[in-house]
Order: structure tokens, then sequence, then C-alpha cells
């Protein structure tokens, strides 16, 4: 299946500001990109990376500078469906979650990300496009409804984990040993545990 991988390659994760400077988050977004790109490499997938600008990856990249959902609908537009589209931001995916989620039959196969994103989403219909940001998945399941597309979801701990806020770091340290798990262990950063919920601390 062919496979968009969205990333800002300018100003990445910008959520992670208050514990990562902009240097450090342009390359733990880009140790994320890796860890996606690996999982995708165990899958029959075909991915190529959409981003904001020239990026060094082993796969096909295209650069288009337009806002996320208008430099993705543009490939929907051009593309042949299936399509789908996977963030640069599941630094938890793993090759099973991806293969369930490609393997979901329906017109549009959601999966959410928590907080009410799209983490990850199969366009199998000719009509549908995106519009992401705010609460994107109930935006996606109207759409689905309104082009008259069948919808599924796809209920996976790993693609509902994106990294959008400092807290999310945890979930990285906790159930990943990837690029970007390591990339945190050598910036310091480690698991805290005590009272209320697990956190992170950066040593130094
Ligand atoms: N091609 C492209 N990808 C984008 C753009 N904005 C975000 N992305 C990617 O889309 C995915 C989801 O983005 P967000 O969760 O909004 O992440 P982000 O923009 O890096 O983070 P914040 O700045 O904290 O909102 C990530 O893989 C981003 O790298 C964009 O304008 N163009
Ligand atoms: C791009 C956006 O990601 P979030 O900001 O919800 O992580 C979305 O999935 O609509």
């Amino acid at each position: 299946m062919e496979v968009l991988v969205p990333f800002d390659a300018q100003d990445p994760n910008s959520r992670l500001a208050p514990v990562l400077t902009p240097e450090e988050r342009r390359a733990f977004a880009a140790e994320m990109l890796g860890d996606v790109l690996d999982a995708l490499a165990a899958t029959d997938a075909d991915p190529t990376v959409l981003a904001t600008g020239p990026v060094e990856c082993p796969v096909p990249v295209a650069v288009d500078d337009r806002p996320l959902t208008a430099a993705v609908n543009a490939r929907l537009d051009a593309a042949e469906a299936p399509l789908a589209v996977v963030m640069a931001d599941l630094a938890l995916a793993t090759p099973v979650a991806l293969e369930r989620l490609f393997g979901t039959v329906g017109d549009v196969v959601l999966a959410p990300g928590r907080g009410g994103g799209t983490n990850a989403l199969v366009v199998r219909h000719p009509e549908f496009r995106v519009d992401y940001h705010g609460a994107s998945v109930r935006d996606h399941r109207e759409t689905a409804a309104e082009v008259g597309a069948s919808t599924a979801e796809v209920d996976s701990f790993r693609l509902a984990t994106d990294v959008d806020d400092p807290a999310d770091l945890v979930e990285v340290l906790l159930h990943s040993e990837g690029r970007a798990a390591r990339w945190l262990a050598d910036a310091g950063f480690e698991l805290v545990t005590g009272d209320g919920r697990v956190r992170t601390e950066r040593e130094g």
C-alpha cells in the first residue's frame, strides 16, 4: 500500500518547547520519523515522506511547503486509492499495528489519536479528503459519512499514542526501545515514579 508520512522538517513538535530546544526538537522528530519508517519497512507498505523541506531518509521524499491538510489532500487528488497516511510522531508504531491498520476493511479506516487527532488512516474512497487539527477524528467520521464512505476504526494503543506534549515522553520511554527512546535516554531523560502519574525528568 502507498503510505504518506507527513513530516514538519522546519519547526516540529512546538509543544515540546518547554523541554527541548528548537534544534533538539528537530533531532528528536527525525528519530521518531526513523522509528515510523523502521516499522513501515517491515510491512508491505510503499512509503513516501511528505515533508515541508528536504529530509535525509531511506525512502522517497516529496517536498510540499503547504500546510498539512492541503499537502495531504493534493496527494489524495493525484493518487490511486488506496492511500494511507501515517503520522511521523508515532514513536511506538510497530509492524503488527500498522499491518492491522492496512488490513482493516473499510472505505475509510481511522486510527484515532488520544486527544482527538487522526494518527493514521487509510483512504479507499475517491471523494474523501482530510481536514487535520482540532478533533479531526470526529471531522473525518463526518466527512466519510457525507461522501457515502464506509468507515472502520482501529483500536490500537501504539497507533493512538502520538507524541505531542512533554507528558507523552513517558510513553516513549516506557514502551519503546527504538530510536526516539534511545535519543531521549542519551539526552538525559528518565522516568520518575512516585505518587501520582509517572513523569520524566532530565538530568543536569
Ligand atoms: N508535510 C507536513 N507535515 C506536517 C505539517 N505540520 C505537521 N506535520 C507533521 O504531521 C504530523 C502531526 O503533526 P502534529 O501532531 O500537529 O505535530 P507537530 O506540528 O510536529 O507538533 P506541534 O508543533 O506541537 O503541533 C507530524 O508527523 C508532523 O511532523 C505540515 O505543515 N506539513
Ligand atoms: C495533525 C493533528 O494532530 P494532533 O495535533 O491531534 O496530534 C490531527 O491528527 O488532526
